[in-house]
């Protein structure tokens, strides 16, 4: 025997609540739906019919005896009844194309049916926001009843009532004589929805929420959609749709401009910095996407999304790039597909080209500004290079673009890479710390490197050297060895003893010293971290834990390195004067307080072992300095 699936209204409800809909505000949304809906479809019978929706929020009332009335007269406890009466009651109307008896008992008790899916029903589905056939669910969400009174723009329709309940039962009749406070020759072509708060959902029919509702989701929705709210014992009708701002027409494109600025700040609530148009035909996407004024972390794309002017979310991220962090966009998409709750889009072949022509569209603008040097330009790559950065690492064209207008910290000062590579070779640093510890030697020496220790820089700067006619590299210690002159052989034999004594002393910090000439002279030291001694101690610590064999051949590699050289500067007064000192105490406190200073100018900070290091080497020298201040009698030389 051949059965049929039983649904159990109130579990459905409950599912969708809770895991289809983020919530039960959507319910505004799903009348407002239905109602441009059917208003879309009766234009496409009568193209000067109205185009009027209507929404009413009546806050409840005392509950009156008898009240509500159930058709026909009898009295029942749920249904939906007249307003002032119970609990607050939203009411919803159209002038649409209405419902006949057939079609209520059909599409509206119906799960899954929708007449906006069903060619057969006579509609395609590409003019209407709804297709599942769910959204009449959501209202049980907020009321436990919904009656629909509804006329159809047939020719000859009669009135139709169809009231539902969550438990599942409907009843619906046609509607001849005047009944309750229904009468039919009031009821001109269209549907009246009306919902009766659950107790326990009460404040979601309030007038404050409905009509924050409503906004939110049906501003730009392209009919007269208005919501008629109690004033003085009356009731005022508020509009709420407008035409979307990117759309509307304006005089001159400045006061295009400036309606869109205003747009953003009330909707986003901040002022942009400039606008980008967006327009993908062939997904019927148009939009525009506004530039934040301040630097956002990436990942946080907030963008608006609108399906046929219905709002979709504010957080919609599948749309726009990751990359696009620096805008945040409002878009209407005519050619997408929502997902059932109609929270997020459908991802589909449309979408995915979608995706990648309001890309292009966003890297095309940035090609043409940013290289333009207006106010823009500079305003945008002084908020958003962190942006342009992150795009630059995937993509070829933005990181010529990226080339030609991010500025670098250079030993030449502020310059882009581009401007770099017209006099050679472009050097870097990959670490803040190395570029400190060599800036102010590399830049007495004419020698320019680049600071790629920010965020993105090093990957940035490794990805351009493998670029074609691109020639870039990391600065090599040897490059700043090379800088930095040899002492005359006269010289090297007067400090060879006072260098013996002080590698002697740095031997345990595993750095190696050596003196040389170089500018400026106010730099006294300067710690150069050289890779080959990082690479000949990994070498030894291997061989100590190699097989004597192994061991042997690894020794032939192996030369006695440090890891770090400190430099000392001969033309420095105070290395001269370290130099010449006899070998002692005050001799092993200078070259600790040399070496610990150009480790701290280095970027690295020091330990707390170094720390302790320091301020020994300082007491020594600070008691040598008052014992020589002071008489061989123990007075004060003035
Ligand atoms: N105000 C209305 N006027 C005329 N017909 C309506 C109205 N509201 C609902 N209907 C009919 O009831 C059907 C079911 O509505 P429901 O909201 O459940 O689904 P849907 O709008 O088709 O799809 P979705 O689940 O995507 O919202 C609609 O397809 C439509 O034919």
């Amino acid at each position: 025997m051949t059965q049929t699936f039983q649904v159990d209204l109130r579990g459905m409800v409950d599912l969708l609540a809770r895991h289809l809909y983020s919530g039960p505000r959507v319910y505004v949304r799903e009348l407002l739906q239905n109602a441009v809906d059917a208003v879309t479809a009766r234009r496409e019978l009568d193209p000067d019919a109205p185009a009027r929706v209507r929404i009413t929020a009546l806050p409840g009332g005392p509950q009156v005896p008898g009240s509500p009335v159930a058709p026909g007269g009898a009295g029942g406890p749920d249904l939906v009844g007249a307003p002032g009466s119970g609990g607050p009651m939203l009411e919803v109307t159209d002038t649409g194309v209405g419902l006949t008896f057939a079609e209520a008992t059909e599409l509206l008790a119906t799960i899954g049916r929708s007449s906006k899916r069903d060619a057969d029903l006579g509609l395609g589905r590409a003019e209407y926001i709804g297709q599942f056939g769910i959204g009449m669910l959501a209202a049980f969400m907020v009321a436990d009843t919904i009656e629909v009174v509804s006329r159809s723009a047939r020719p000859g329709a009669s009135v139709v009532r169809w009231t539902g309940h969550d438990d599942g039962t409907f009843e619906i009749e046609e509607v001849t004589d005047p009944v309750d406070d229904l009468d039919p020759a009031d009821v001109p072509v269209g549907s009246r929805v009306r919902l009766r708060a659950r107790r326990d959902a009460e404040h979601w029919l309030s007038v404050e929420t409905v009509t924050a509702l409503a906004t939110e989701f049906g501003e730009l929705l392209p009919i007269d959609v208005a919501v008629l709210q109690p004033a003085g014992g009356e009731l005022l009708t508020r509009r709420i749709t407008h035409e979307a701002p990117w759309r509307a027409t304006h005089e001159t494109q400045s006061a295009r401009t400036q309606a869109l600025v205003r747009y953003c700040e009330e909707t986003f609530g901040f002022t942009p910095i400039g606008h980008i148009d967006l327009a993908v035909p062939l997904a019927g996407v148009t939009g525009v996407a506004f530039i934040l004024p301040s630097a956002v972390a990436p990942g946080s794309g907030r963008h608006r999304v609108y399906v046929k002017r219905m709002l979709l979310g504010t957080r919609v991220d599948s749309l726009l790039p990751d990359w696009a962090f620096f805008v945040r966009a409002v878009v209407d998409a005519d050619g997408l597909s929502p997902t059932a709750s109609r929270e997020d889009l459908h991802t589909d072949e449309v979408l995915l080209a979608t995706q990648e022509a309001l890309a292009a569209q966003l890297k095309t603008w940035a090609t043409e500004t940013l290289a333009s040097g207006s106010n823009l330009a500079r305003r945008f790559i002084e908020t958003h290079h962190l942006a342009l950065r992150s795009l630059a690492l995937s993509d070829d064209d933005m990181l010529d673009l990226a080339a030609r207008v991010l500025p670098f910290e250079t030993t030449d000062g502020p310059t882009t890479l581009a401007d770099l590579a017209e006099h050679g070779d472009v050097v870097y640093t990959s670490t803040r710390e190395a570029y400190q510890r060599v800036a102010a030697v590399a830049r007495a020496q004419g020698l320019v490197v680049a600071n790629a220790g920010y965020v993105y820089d090093a990957d940035l700067l490794a990805r351009l050297a493998r670029r074609p006619g691109w020639s870039v590299r990391e600065l090599a210690t040897d490059d700043l060895v090379q800088v930095l002159r040899p002492l005359v052989p006269q010289r090297e034999l007067e400090v060879i003893d006072a260098i013996e004594a002080a590698r002697e002393l740095l031997a345990q910090e595993d750095c190696d010293v050596l003196v040389r000439e170089f500018a400026p002279d106010d730099v006294p030291a300067m710690l150069l971290r050289d890779r080959e001694g990082e690479h000949q101690r990994a070498l030894a610590r291997e061989k100590a834990e190699a097989d004597t064999v192994w061991g042997g051949v690894l020794a032939a590699f192996e030369r006695p390195a440090r890891s770090r050289r400190l430099v000392l500067n001969d033309t420095s007064q105070l290395v001269r004067r370290l130099l010449a000192a006899p070998r002692g105490e005050v001799f092993a406190a200078g070259v600790r307080a040399l070496y610990l200073t150009a480790l701290m100018l280095a970027g690295d900070g020091l330990r707390g072992r170094e720390v302790s290091h320091l301020n020994g080497a300082l007491g020594v020298l600070l008691s040598a300095g008052l014992t020589a201040q002071s008489g061989p009698r123990g007075e004060d030389v003035a």
